[in-house]
């Protein structure tokens, strides 16, 4: 598998089952896109979320049904227990061209990773579907450990600019760049001042 990031904006979605796994699907996707959940009942979790709901019985359906429903659907999910069930949607999506997840059942095209994100970076995990609770456990680690990131990017790109007029040789700019990020004093004083951060590189590594 190979990791992606992608532009849902204006994609449909559509998510089989509204249970509470379909429902965390729903809620990781209708930031971006338009979702519709398909089910027999629907979760609390779903309340709150701008999503469409369509109730049906899926395991009356047959495939021509399916396929009717997947018409300019993007990406699809199974979150129904059925596994059985799952496995058929998965193969109509694999028929029609559709990316699809599947949350109980054969592996589909997709994963939904765990995601790690700040308002100026996205880091997605997986484990390829192996353990989940391990990629959770990564993602809440890598959140503990990097609580600053948004602001030492802020400060490395600054500094980047700074060092493209002052610094001709770019193994040098590569080089103070990396000495920042080594700096475990710099990175205490982002966490509560990024000016004093900013100031303590710049003296450190530009006036050097
Ligand atoms: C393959 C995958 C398919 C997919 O959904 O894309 C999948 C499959 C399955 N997960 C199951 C169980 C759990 N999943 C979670 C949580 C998350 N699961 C997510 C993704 C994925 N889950 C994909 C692989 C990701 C990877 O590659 O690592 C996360 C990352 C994203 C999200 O769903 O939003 C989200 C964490 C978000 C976060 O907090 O960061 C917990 C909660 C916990 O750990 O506390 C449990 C209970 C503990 C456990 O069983 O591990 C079972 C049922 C097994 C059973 O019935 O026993 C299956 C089905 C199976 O394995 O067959
Ligand atoms: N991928 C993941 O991240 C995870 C997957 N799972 C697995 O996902 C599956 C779903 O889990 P939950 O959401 O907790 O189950 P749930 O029982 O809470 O919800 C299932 C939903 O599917 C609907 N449904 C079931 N059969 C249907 C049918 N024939 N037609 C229409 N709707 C139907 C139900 O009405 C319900 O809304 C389970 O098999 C579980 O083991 C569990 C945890 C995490």
């Amino acid at each position: 598998m190979i990791p992606l990031m992608l532009d849902l904006t204006g994609r449909r979605v559509l998510i089989f089952g509204g249970g509470d796994v379909g429902a965390r699907k729903a809620a990781y996707f209708e930031h971006e896109a338009e979702v519709t959940v398909i089910s027999r009942s629907f979760s609390p979790g779903l309340e709150g979320l701008a999503i469409r709901r369509q109730e049906a019985d899926l395991s009356a359906l047959p495939d021509e049904a399916l396929r009717s429903l997947l018409q300019g659907v993007f990406l699809a999910v199974a979150a129904t227990p059925d596994p059985a069930l799952n496995d058929r949607i998965g193969r109509v999506c694999a028929g029609t061209g559709v990316l699809f997840n599947n949350a109980a059942g054969e592996p589909g095209d997709v994963i939904v990773p765990s995601v790690v994100r700040g308002s100026r970076y996205l880091v997605a995990i997986s484990t390829r579907g192996k353990s989940p609770a391990v990629s959770r456990y990564l993602r809440m680690r890598l959140e503990a450990e990097y609580a600053d990131l948004d602001r030492m990017i802020d400060l490395q790109d600054e500094i980047r600019s700074m060092l493209r007029e002052t610094e001709p040789v770019q193994a040098e700019r590569s080089r103070i760049l990396w000495s920042i990020l080594s700096d475990d004093e710099v990175w205490e004083a982002l966490a509560s001042d990024y000016g004093r951060a900013r100031g303590l590189a710049i003296e450190r590594y530009l006036h050097a």
